[in-house]
């Protein structure tokens, strides 16, 4: 992993946004067209800010979240309110969002449909991802029902995961979806996610999740 240490958190969520709307700029002059994956949760917020006031072709980019809690979208725990409220406005209201939820009782119920929407939006050209102080990543949580699965060569790109640090059941993308993405950022603050990520360098993916794609990222800290 290359890690980046920022003097405080505005500046870095200020570079982050800057470095992934470059990255997403080079996608589209390349190809046409942009994936970009997010994480939810409490951290990502203010690089949503920026990134969605910054001008670029948003009608070709895709926006699709690395995973989704199993609750409905005026839920405050759910990660696509967020994405819509601080991400998908202003200049990004053009992006086209990748449903990671439907409105099933179950994941599971609603799996084969996601895949197939996001299935040609693959591979990702810009993945940030979050991390707990567990040090899950996405919906990868240590002892999950269906960690094994989603961490092989094989999986499927998404996943339904339960486990009890979660709370509701979850859906995810897998790590093979995690690890074929073009440039990979981990986005992280304080102490605790610090000391957390140093220790999962060392440890398997199966003990921490993050480290699926630790070889190949780039993780931004401050405290
Ligand atoms: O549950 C989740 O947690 C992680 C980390 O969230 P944070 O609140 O500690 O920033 C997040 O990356 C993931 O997308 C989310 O669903």
């Amino acid at each position: 992993m290359e890690f980046h240490e920022y003097p405080d958190r505005e500046m870095m969520m200020l570079r982050l946004a800057q470095r992934i709307s470059s990255e997403l700029g080079e996608s589209l002059r390349a190809n046409g067209r942009a994936t970009l994956s997010v994480p939810g949760g409490t951290t990502p917020g203010p690089v949503f800010d920026t990134l969605s006031g910054v001008d670029m072709d948003w009608s070709q980019v895709c926006v699709v979240l690395n995973d989704e809690r199993w609750v409905a979208e005026d839920n405050p725990r759910s990660n696509t309110r967020l994405l819509r409220e601080r991400l998908l406005r202003a200049k990004a209201a053009p992006a086209k969002l990748i449903p990671l939820r439907a409105d099933t009782p179950t994941p599971e119920e609603a799996l084969d449909g996601l895949i197939e929407g996001l299935v040609p939006h693959l591979p990702i050209s810009v993945l940030l991802l979050g991390m707990g102080e567990d040090m899950h990543t996405a919906s990868l949580f240590p002892g999950a029902d269906n960690l094994e699965a989603a961490l092989a060569a094989d999986a499927p790109p998404l996943m339904a995961m339960r486990a009890k640090a979660a709370g509701e059941p979850r859906i995810t993308l897998t790590a093979p979806v995690l690890r074929a993405a073009l440039r990979v950022h981990v986005l992280i603050t304080g102490a605790a996610k610090r000391a957390a990520i140093e220790r999962a360098a060392k440890l398997s993916p199966r003990e921490a999740p993050i480290a699926c794609v630790l070889d190949q990222a780039q993780v931004h800290w401050a405290e």
